[in-house]
C-alpha cells in the first residue's frame, strides 16, 4: 500500500489525483489544470470521499485565482460540485477567506492535506483504543487513504488495530449504487494486509444478525448541530439493524465534517444522482430515486470519534464543546 500515490496533491501548476472511477482495475493519476476539470472530477466521482474532496476543492481555487478567474465565482462553483459533504465548503471556504486577507490560498490549501493526514491518524488511535475488543469490524463506502489525505477516518480506526498487531477482520458493504466499498475499501484493505470480506448491501443486516460483529463504524458527510449523520446511502439501514441487534454504532470523522449551522439532519441537501447509477438500460415509465446520502439519527450513533475526543451522547452539548474548543 506504500505504492499507492497521494489521493490528491499539487504538481506546481496542477491538481494531480487518482482517477478512482477506475479502480481497481486501473490506477491512473491525473493531472488537473483548470477549474473546470476539478469540478468535474468532483462531480463525477473520479475524486471522492468528504475529506479529499475538501482538499481538491481548496487546491482547484488556487487554479481559479492563478487563472484569473473571479474568486467569489470560483469557490461557488466548486461548492456546489458536490452539496453533502461540508468539507468542501468549509475547505473552499478557507481558501477564498485567505485569498480576500492577501493570503497565498495555496498554503492554506497544501495545510489542510497535512492536517487531515494528522487528523486521521489521531481518529484511528482513538477508534482502536476505543474499540479494544473488537475483532471484526463492519463498514460502509470507502474512508480510507482513497477518501483523506491519510489514514482514513472509520478506516484510520481499521489501520491502527491492524498497525498495533491485533487481529482484526474487516467486513465491507459493496456500497451500491457506486460500489465504492467493492472498487475502493476491499482493494485498498487488502493492499494493506487486512483480512477484508465483502458483501452486498442487502446482506448487511444478516452479517450483524449472526453476532460475529463487533461494531458498525462508518464516515460523515456532515454533521449536524444535534448529532444527525449525513452519510453515504445505506448507512442509516445499517444504523437501525445495528441497533436491532445491540451492536455499536460508530461515526468517526475529522471535526471539518461538523456543520454546527445545520440545526439537525432535516437541514441537510442530500445530493440527487442520475438514474443512469442505477438503471443501466432506462426502462420507459420507470421513475429513479437516486440519493447518494442519508440521515443516521444521532440517537442511534454510540460515539462520534474525532481527532478531538469522542463525543457522546447529548450531542448537542458534546458537539458544541467541541467546535468551540
Ligand atoms: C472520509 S470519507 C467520509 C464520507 O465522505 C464517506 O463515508 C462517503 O460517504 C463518501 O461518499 P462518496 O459519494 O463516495 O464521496
Amino acid at each position: 500500500m506504500s505504492a499507492l500515490p497521494a489521493s490528491v496533491g499539487w504538481t506546481g501548476d496542477a491538481v494531480r489525483i487518482i482517477d478512482q472511477r477506475l479502480l481497481p482495475g486501473q490506477l491512473s493519476v491525473r493531472d488537473l489544470a483548470t477549474v473546470d476539470e476539478v469540478v468535474d472530477a468532483i462531480a463525477t466521482l473520479a475524486v471522492r470521499g468528504a475529506n479529499v474532496i475538501g482538499s481538491a476543492g481548496a487546491l482547484g481555487f488556487v487554479l481559479g485565482v492563478r487563472a484569473g478567474l473571479d474568486a467569489d465565482d470560483t469557490a461557488a462553483r466548486l461548492i456546489a460540485a458536490r452539496p453533502t459533504a461540508v468539507n468542501l465548503r468549509v475547505a473552499v471556504g478557507l481558501a477564498l477567506d485567505a485569498y480576500h486577507a492577501g493570503r497565498d490560498p495555496l498554503g492554506v490549501a497544501l495545510g489542510l492535506l497535512t492536517a487531515d493526514d494528522e487528523q486521521t491518524r489521531r481518529i484511528g488511535e482513538l477508534g482502536r483504543d476505543e474499540l479494544a475488543g473488537a475483532r471484526v469490524i463492519l463498514t460502509h463506502c470507502n474512508t480510507g487513504r482513497l477518501a483523506t489525505t491519510g489514514w482514513g477516518t472509520a478506516l484510520g480506526v481499521a489501520y491502527a488495530i491492524h498497525e498495533s498487531g491485533r487481529p482484526l477482520t474487516v467486513l465491507a458493504t459493496e456500497t451500491r449504487p457506486l460500489r465504492q466499498g467493492a472498487r475502493l475499501t476491499a482493494w485498498e484493505l487488502a493492499a494493506s494486509g487486512i483480512d477484508v470480506e465483502l458483501l452486498v448491501d442487502s446482506a448487511a443486516a444478516a452479517a450483524l444478525g449472526t453476532g460475529r460483529v463487533d461494531a458498525v463504524i462508518v464516515g460523515a458527510d456532515r454533521i449536524a448541530a444535534n448529532g444527525d449523520t449525513a452519510n453515504k446511502v445505506g448507512t442509516r439501514s445499517l444504523a437501525v439493524a445495528a441497533a436491532r441487534e445491540g451492536v455499536p454504532f460508530y461515526v468517526a470523522a475529522t471535526l471539518n465534517a461538523i456543520d454546527p449551522s445545520t440545526a439537525s439532519g432535516a437541514d441537510i441537501e442530500i445530493e440527487e444522482r442520475s438514474a443512469d447509477e442505477v438503471l443501466d438500460t432506462p426502462i420507459e415509465g420507470v421513475r429513479v430515486w437516486n440519493p447518494a446520502f442519508d440521515v443516521t439519527p444521532a440517537e442511534l450513533i454510540t460515539g462520534i470519534i474525532t481527532e478531538a475526543g469522542i463525543l457522546r451522547a447529548p450531542y448537542s452539548d458534546s458537539i458544541a464543546k467541541a467546535v468551540q474548543a
